[in-house]
């Protein structure tokens, strides 16, 4: 069993990504509330994903959309970040809302039009390279609609090469992340829907591709923890986009629709990092936040995302792994599983707060932000900004 000292100090390599496209105005098809304070530009994102970070602690990177966030000048940006101790995280591509991209992007037939999207894959690395950025992560809303429409295979080899080609011209320590969604926007087919497909491609292109896991992106009765697992033991789990759903991809807060799954998925990674054999493979998994505030206050939203995920983190941190193992060999189910749940069930929110408080950081990080002077700084000089102003500069 981990002793407190022992739990703190593993408290402390924790790092989690907010995601900038999550610190503007957003909605749903129906409606996009504005909200007084929210960001509008990459910089107003940038100042409030540092104001994260100085609450939580364990938010040191902010993820970009390209070209949701204008990026002129990467280095001046990365400057910026740094600047307010925070430093540029992943980079995602936009290949789903231009025009050209109907029938797909990657995957699309016409050739001329892949060629397009390989072209902004290759702006992306550009900024990759000027930011310090490691990771390109890689989501595609390629797909088609009806029976007939487009063949399978074909498209698959499409994208088999149009990822192969973007892993091929990646910066020396970087890697693309591949991110799955069994559906949406397309609703018959979807090019990468499932772990399979992604890993088969993240295979074949070698160790600089890597499966992402979106925790929203998956079929109804879905065991992601288990995926988790089978990811890590092939040594090909690049990463997370943390979120919560019901339903669909409802980009909801994480943890709150599914404490016990975010703490089974943490539990996996823990166990990984004590067997041996997979040890070194949760070394490079990144954690990134992809939601979207509709209805909620934004940074007071991913503040609460991110003491989600220290907690279930904390938590998976208590299980005590040898009893745990010599149970599942004796075979006791209900031994074996109170084990696990005894670490769920086990109160954290103190240790958590002493881990803040040896760390100068506020021991109630939301409380803090609500009556802090960043906030009130923010309501006044930057008013409401049109919803239009979401997602995009
Ligand atoms: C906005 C877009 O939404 C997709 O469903 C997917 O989660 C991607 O990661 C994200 O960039
Ligand atoms: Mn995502
Ligand atoms: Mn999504
Ligand atoms: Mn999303």
């Amino acid at each position: 069993m981990m002793d407190d000292a022992a739990l703190m100090e593993r408290l402390d390599v924790q790092a989690i990504e907010t995601p900038s496209w999550a610190f503007g105005n957003t909605g749903t098809r129906f409606k996009t509330f504005a909200q007084p304070g929210a960001a509008r530009t990459i910089w107003e994102k940038i100042e409030d994903a540092a104001e994260v970070h100085r609450m939580t602690g364990i938010a040191p990177r902010i993820a970009l959309h390209i070209p949701w966030d204008r990026v002129d000048d990467p280095g001046e940006l990365a400057r910026f970040a740094q600047a307010r101790g925070i430093g540029i995280g992943a980079i995602n591509p936009n290949l789903f809302q231009d025009d050209d991209y109907r029938l797909g992007s990657l995957a699309h037939p016409d050739a001329r039009i892949r060629e397009k999207a390989s072209a902004h894959l290759e702006d992306c690395i550009a900024i990759m390279a000027a930011t310090g950025a490691r990771d390109l992560s890689l989501w595609f809303a390629d797909g088609t609609n009806y029976p007939g429409q487009d063949d399978f295979r074909a498209r698959r080899r499409r994208m088999r090469e149009g990822l192969s080609g973007c892993a091929a011209r990646l910066p020396a320590d970087a890697r693309i992340l591949i991110e799955y969604k069994f559906f949406e926007p397309a609703f018959y087919y979807t090019d990468l829907a499932d772990w399979g497909a992604a890993l088969a491609h993240a295979r074949a292109i070698g160790p600089k591709a890597q499966v992402l896991v979106d925790l929203g992106h998956h079929a109804q009765g879905a065991n992601i923890e288990s995926i988790v697992a089978m990811l890590l033991d092939e040594g090909k789990l690049g990463g997370f986009h943390f979120n919560a759903r019901r339903y669909a991809d409802d980009d909801l807060i994480v943890g709150s629709t599914n404490p016990l799954e975010l703490f089974l998925i943490y539990a996996e990674l823990v166990a990984a990092e004590v067997d041996p054999q997979t040890r070194t493979c949760t070394r490079g998994v990144s954690y990134m936040i992809d939601q979207s505030f509709n209805i909620e206050a934004k940074i007071e939203g991913m503040i609460t995302s991110i003491l989600n995920c220290q907690e279930a983190f904390a938590k998976a941190l208590l299980i005590d792994h040898a009893a745990l193992a010599a149970a599942q060999a004796d075979g006791d189910v209900l031994g074996a599983n109170r084990i696990v749940m005894d670490a769920f069930r086990t109160d954290v929110r103190p240790i958590l707060a002493a881990w803040r408080r040896q760390r100068n950081l506020p021991e109630d990080p939301l409380d803090a932000h609500r009556g802090g002077d960043y906030l009130r700084a923010i309501r006044r000089d930057r008013g409401t900004a049109s919803a239009a102003s979401g997602y995009g500069d």
